[in-house]
């Protein structure tokens, strides 16, 4: 009997995902990690690289880390994000470009293709959505895709409907080097906790209106006060976070009409506080107007970019 090493044959490393607006990237990376993951999010000091999730199996490893969209940029945030889109294009060892079989190929589509030309990492074309469409166009559709560029493979699959994305996380494990698992099965997150609770909060206030307020929103957690603390007023934490939007009118739509869904975003963001941290929470928010701080760099670093 030879003496085998347990991390023969393993594989590890990072993936990420990109695609345009509603493409289904979220839905797709929960569907691989097995489980609502944003409370992942985690966010390594020098960029806004977040890790989603982990998908841990006996013969691999493999860390999905978010991106933040890629887009054309028109500000100076845009050209920021993009620049971190490619630092992290650049670090992956496997991209998913995520293309839903319900939407023809657009000019959006055709420019992320572009920017993945130049990436060192292979590229895998997902085709979400398939069961939104007959087998004969999700047919047709892989085709559009497959020359729309150089692919590693191209895979269809449906994030709902649990459609071989088990195929999915085979194809992505198999373009990962060999090497052990790079975190502890179960640890999620290295990730401070205020940072963790203001991407809470971000994912709430964005709930059903990202299209209106695509990057004009940032979180920032002024203070979390324990119980015992000297300004502490509640016999649970306490969490004031401030809630930046560029415009009054983009005030109005956080809001809601009076109050309504600035209500829903706090209690949908308390829910996912407390599962995080595992304890009761008071959390206030506030929002506020930071005029055109995408355009000014003492906002932008202040906001974290
Ligand atoms: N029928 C069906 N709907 C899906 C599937 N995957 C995602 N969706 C839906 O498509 C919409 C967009 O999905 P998301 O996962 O939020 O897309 P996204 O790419 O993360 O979107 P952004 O956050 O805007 O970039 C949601 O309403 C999903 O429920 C799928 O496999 N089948």
């Amino acid at each position: 009997m030879t003496m085998t090493d347990t991390t023969e044959g393993h594989r590890s490393g990072f993936a990420c995902f990109v695609g345009r607006p509603n493409a289904g990237k979220s839905t797709l990376m929960n569907a691989l990690v097995g489980e609502k993951v944003a409370i992942m999010s985690s966010r390594p000091q020098t960029t806004r690289r977040a890790i989603r999730g982990i998908v841990n199996r006996d013969d691999a490893q493999l860390v999905v880390v978010d991106t933040p969209g890629l887009h054309r940029p028109r500000t100076l945030l845009g050209e920021r994000l993009n620049d971190l889109v490619r630092e992290t294009f650049a670090e992956v060892d496997v991209i998913g470009f995520c293309l839903p079989a319900d939407e023809k190929i657009g000019p959006g589509d055709k420019w992320i293709a572009r920017e993945l030309s130049e990436a060192r990492a292979p590229v895998i074309a997902i085709v979400t959505k398939v069961d939104k469409v007959p087998r004969d166009k999700v047919a047709e559709h892989l085709l559009a895709v497959s020359q729309l560029g150089d692919w590693a493979d191209v895979v269809p699959v449906s994030s709902v409907k649990d459609i071989q994305v088990d195929v999915l996380t085979d194809v992505l494990v198999g373009h990962l080097p060999q090497g052990p698992a790079l975190y502890p099965s179960g640890e999620v997150t290295d990730e401070p906790e205020d940072v963790m609770v203001a991407e809470l909060i971000r994912e709430a206030a964005l709930e059903g209106v990202r299209d209106e307020l695509p990057h004009s929103l940032a979180v920032v957690v002024e203070e979390m006060i324990e119980p015992g603390d000297e300004t502490s007023t509640k016999d649970v934490l306490e969490i004031r976070a401030h809630v930046f939007v560029e415009r009054d009118s983009q005030k109005g739509i956080v809001i809601g009409k009076a109050g309504s869904r600035l209500k829903e975003v706090g209690a949908t963001a308390r829910q996912g506080i407390e599962r995080l941290l595992g304890r009761k929470v008071y959390l206030d928010l506030h929002v506020k107007v930071a005029k055109e701080w995408q355009r000014d760099p003492k906002q932008l670093g202040r906001l974290g970019f």
